[in-house]
This record gives structure tokens, C-alpha cells and sequence, in this order.
């Protein structure tokens, strides 16, 4: 059921448009991450959702209550944000109570809740330590106990893992993603490091200047995208091009290409073509060596090059083919030195054509 709907919602900073028409229904208990390069209008969208910024048209309401016009304090929506915002010379409890104070809830009743959510969050007995004393993995705790404390219809997060480094990082989202199924609360987080999205979404919306560029699941915007940029931007950086259907053609068969992830405007044969694919997804050989994975692979595009870069990645190498006026990118399990010929195949259900 629908919990959170914006609709035709339009926002600019003076005359510069901001956001262009975001429609989005969030349903109770779901994870939306707002996914997008910097600038598209990710925080953006979370200040006209929280009050901090007119709105210039549209509407957003919480179950049946408009709230577009309402101040921010009379949302019920918070934000926790990149630089937990906490007050530095309260202890824990004071900080997480810090709202139900402001919103004059009994004492008793405070204190209940702070227990509450001090367990909530596993920070029993930091609960009298001044939050300066805390690491950044429980500082954001803390704000995250501060922001559930008050029970908002809406949790908003602003790159709430930023500023963590890259291990408590990982061990903070799966702690925030476990809270938000345990406890059921609708939320939109905002990040643009899209791993972070898959893991902790349950939707994520890809934001390009101001619009919604594509809505759906994790694995539909992995494997599905809709536009170039979105591919693009999840990941599937290899792009070549080609000037018409006929000179894709002969790369790769008219059959396979229908089983690829083609986009409808395949009918129009005279149509530039932009093709991408990740670098996992390709395959390389040297002259040297025998992949009889590869040469029976028929319906793949198949490219020459020569190596120009190897870079070490840990578990593998990720290498730079030049490839004509193209460069490819891909992984390959062992260093390759420059200038050594190579073939690439790329399988036609890893093709994304637009
Ligand atoms: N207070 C402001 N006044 C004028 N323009 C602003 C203001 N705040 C943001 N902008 C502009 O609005 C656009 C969107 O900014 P926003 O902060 O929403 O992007 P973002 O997607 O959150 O980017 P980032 O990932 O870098 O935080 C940018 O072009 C930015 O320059």
C-alpha cells in the first residue's frame, strides 16, 4: 500500500529548474534509494520532501494528509544526515531523547524509549558517554536512534554512510538495512555509490538532471536498464558504437541481438547504436592461448585489440584494450604486458543496445 506519494512534483533554486516532474510511490515499510551523479538533484528532492525548500508545483502526501505545504516540523519526517548533526555536548541518551523532548513527551516515557532504542541500535551502556567520545560507526547510530526515537511516517537519509570508512561502511548499511525490515519503517536514502543502493533498497530511482531516469528493483536496473545513461552509470561502462543496424550486424546476428537486451527502437535501421557492456562480462584471449569457451561462443561480439594498461585489482586484473578509436575494459585473471594482441567476446545476453 502507498505510504509516501509524490506527484508531478516540480522545484528550481531561482531560475535554474531542479526538479523536472519526480512522481514516486513509496510503499509502507519500503527502502527507496535515490541513485544518481552529483548534481542531478538527490538532496534536493529530500529537501522538498522534508519542508526545507518550497516546492514550485505537485503534490506529496503521507497516507491521506497533504503535507507539500506544511512546515517541516508538522511532516513527521526526518532526516539523519552525512554529518550525524548530533549535539556535542550531550551524552548519548540526551541526544537520541533529544526530540521527544522538544516534543514535550513525559519524562518516564523518554526514558522508556531511549532504553528502547539504546538496545535497538547496540549501544547499551555508551548511553552516559558524551558523543565525542564515540567512533563515526556509533555517532551514526546514535542519529539514527535520534531520528526513529520521535517514530516519523518517513525516514529520510542523506548519504548517511559518507563519511564512514570503507569497513564499518559495510558493517553500518547491513545493520541499517536489518533495522528497517526488524522494524518496518519507509524510508528514501540518498547515495551515489550504487553498490550501496543495491545492497540496501528494496527500489532504487536513477535521478539524471532532475527526472527519474528509471524506477525498479536492484536486479531490474542492474540487468534491465532502460536508458544509456542508465547502463552507463550502473556500471556497464564498455561502449561502442556503430552507425547503423546493418554495421552492427555485422558484429553480431540479427537472432541474438533480439535475445540481447535490445531497447525498442531496434526498428529504425538507420539509427546510430550504442552498445554497452560490463567489464566482467569480457571475455579475453591472447594469440597464445587456446578458449575453447570462447571460439564456440556464436552469438557474441567478437573485437581485436592490443593491451595498453593493466591495473591490479586484488582478485584480478582489470585490463585496457585499444580497440580502433574504442578502449574496452576487461577483467582478466592474470597481467597482460602493453602491446600484446589480444581478443575480446563479448556473449550477446550481456549486450545492453540502445
Ligand atoms: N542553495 C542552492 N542554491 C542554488 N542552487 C543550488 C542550491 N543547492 C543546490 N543547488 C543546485 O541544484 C542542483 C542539484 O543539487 P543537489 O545538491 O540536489 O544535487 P545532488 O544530486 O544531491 O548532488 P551531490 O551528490 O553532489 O550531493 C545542482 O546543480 C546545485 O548546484
Amino acid at each position: 500500500m502507498t505510504h509516501l506519494l509524490i506527484e508531478n512534483l516540480h522545484a528550481s533554486y531561482g531560475d535554474k529548474v531542479i526538479l523536472n516532474n519526480i512522481n514516486l510511490a513509496v510503499a509502507q515499510g519500503e527502502m527507496i534509494a535515490l541513485l544518481g551523479p552529483s548534481g542531478c538533484g538527490k538532496t534536493t528532492l529530500l529537501n522538498a520532501l522534508c519542508g526545507f525548500m518550497p516546492i514550485q508545483s505537485g503534490c506529496i502526501s503521507i497516507g491521506d494528509r497533504k503535507i507539500s505545504t506544511l512546515a517541516a516540523e508538522k511532516r513527521n519526517i526526518t532526516m539523519v544526515f552525512q554529518s550525524y548533526a548530533l549535539w556535542p555536548h550531550m551524552t548519548v541518551s540526551q541526544n537520541i531523547g533529544y526530540g521527544l523532548k522538544v516534543q514535550k513527551v513525559e519524562r518516564a516515557e523518554i526514558e522508556t524509549r531511549v532504553n528502547e532504542l539504546l538496545s535497538i541500535v547496540n549501544l547499551e551502556g555508551l548511553q552516559d558517554e558524551k558523543v565525542t567520545a564515540l567512533s563515526g560507526g556509533q555517532r551514526q547510530r546514535v542519529a539514527l536512534a535520534r531520528a526513529l526515537a520521535i517514530r516519523p511516517d518517513v525516514l529520510v537519509l542523506d548519504e548517511p554512510l559518507s563519511n564512514l570508512d570503507a569497513k564499518v561502511r559495510l558493517n553500518v548499511r547491513h545493520e541499517i538495512k536489518a533495522l528497517q525490515k526488524k522494524l518496518g519503517f519507509t524510508s528514501l536514502i540518498v547515495t551515489h555509490d550504487q553498490e550501496e543502493a543495491l545492497v540496501m533498497a528494496d527500489r532504487i530511482a536513477v535521478l539524471n538532471q532532475g527526472q527519474i531516469e528509471q524506477l525498479g528493483t536492484p536486479e531490474e536496473i542492474y540487468h534491465q536498464p532502460k536508458t544509456a545513461f542508465v547502463a552507463d552509470f550502473m556500471g556497464a561502462n564498455n561502449k561502442l558504437t556503430f552507425s547503423s543496424l546493418a554495421s552492427l550486424q555485422q558484429q553480431i546476428s540479427l537472432s541474438s541481438l533480439t535475445q540481447s537486451k535490445m531497447q525498442p527502437s531496434f526498428s529504425n535501421k538507420s539509427t546510430p547504436y550504442q552498445v554497452f557492456f560490463r567489464s566482467e562480462d569480457v571475455g579475453l584471449t591472447t594469440l597464445s592461448q587456446d578458449h575453447p569457451k570462447l571460439h564456440n561462443e556464436t552469438d557474441a561480439i567478437r573485437i581485436l585489440g592490443d593491451v595498453q594498461q593493466s591495473a591490479f585489482l586484488g582478485g584480478s586484473y582489470q585490463i585496457s584494450v585499444r580497440c580502433g578509436k574504442h578502449t574496452i575494459q576487461a577483467d582478466h585473471h592474470e597481467n597482460l604486458l602493453e602491446g600484446t594482441p589480444v581478443t575480446l567476446c563479448v556473449p550477446a545476453g550481456a549486450l545492453h543496445i540502445f
